[in-house]
């Protein structure tokens, strides 16, 4: 893989003229686009396309669903036809919910004749600390509750997880290596944090045994995209 094949770049934007400029832009320095909540919402599965057909690029699609079983299968049948390379699900739905995600992926594929999209399940989102956990009653450290859901989500038939830098190595000597280790929380030197809080540079992250980076606003929020994009390649070794 390319070192640039690595990255998704997350436009998280409601527009579909500026989420297809930037794809457009970034083609080439990218390996795919990541969309999630704030696009879908705003644009549809019409957007989706527009964007993808913009920047010719692998869709990472990050609905994060959350719900029953029977809801999940069917969100995930709803949104087999715009063919994404990775869509997202909440693990702590739980094991028949991962298990309905993966059944209906696959099943959809075989009924369109598409290649079956990649399921990968959310973790501990990497906003969240130690003490965030507390807050909501989860005793664990987050690296014990990342391991806990991805061993999880792995037994019931996900392809791969979201996890942040700082798991990747833990997951990667516990889970067999082509398990998608999906990573956010990146944060080259010269970016903001924001409200990330488990994050780590992108040379380190994929030292460390990540597949993929998704990166927001390092890129998009940069002045020249392209030119941040191209400082990130770097990084990784382009
Ligand atoms: O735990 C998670 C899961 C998903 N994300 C998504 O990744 C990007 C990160 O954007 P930045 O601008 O680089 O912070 C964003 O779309 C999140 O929805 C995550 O950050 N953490």
């Amino acid at each position: 893989m390319r070192p640039t094949d690595r990255v998704f770049v997350a436009l998280d934007m409601p527009e579909t003229e500026g989420a297809k400029a930037m794809a457009a832009r970034l083609a080439g320095l990218v390996g795919g686009v990541k969309l999630g909540l704030e696009f879908f919402m705003a644009q549809g599965p019409a957007g989706i396309r527009a964007v993808v057909s913009a920047g010719d690029l692998p869709l990472f699609l990050d609905l994060k669903l959350h719900d029953i079983p029977n809801t999940v299968a069917g969100a995930v049948r709803s949104v087999a036809p715009l063919a994404p390379t990775f869509l997202t699900i909440h693990a702590g739905g739980g094991p028949a919910m991962v298990r309905a995600a993966a059944d209906a992926a696959a099943e959809e594929a075989a009924r369109l004749g598409l290649a079956r999209m990649r399921i990968l399940a959310v973790t501990v989102l990497t906003s969240l600390s130690d003490e965030d956990l507390a807050a909501v009653g989860q005793a664990l450290p987050a690296a014990d509750q990342v391991r806990r859901l991805a061993a999880m989500a792995h037994a019931n038939g996900a392809d791969g997880v979201v996890c942040s830098p700082a798991e990747v190595a833990l997951l990667r000597a516990d889970l067999p290596a082509d398990f998608t280790l999906m990573v956010p929380g990146i944060r080259p030197s010269w970016a903001a944090v924001n409200d990330q809080k488990r994050v780590m540079g992108p040379g380190q992250a994929v030292a460390a045994g990540a597949d993929h980076l998704v990166i927001g606003r390092p890129i998009t929020a940069d002045p020249d995209p392209a030119a941040a994009s191209r400082r990130i390649a770097q990084e990784l070794g382009a």
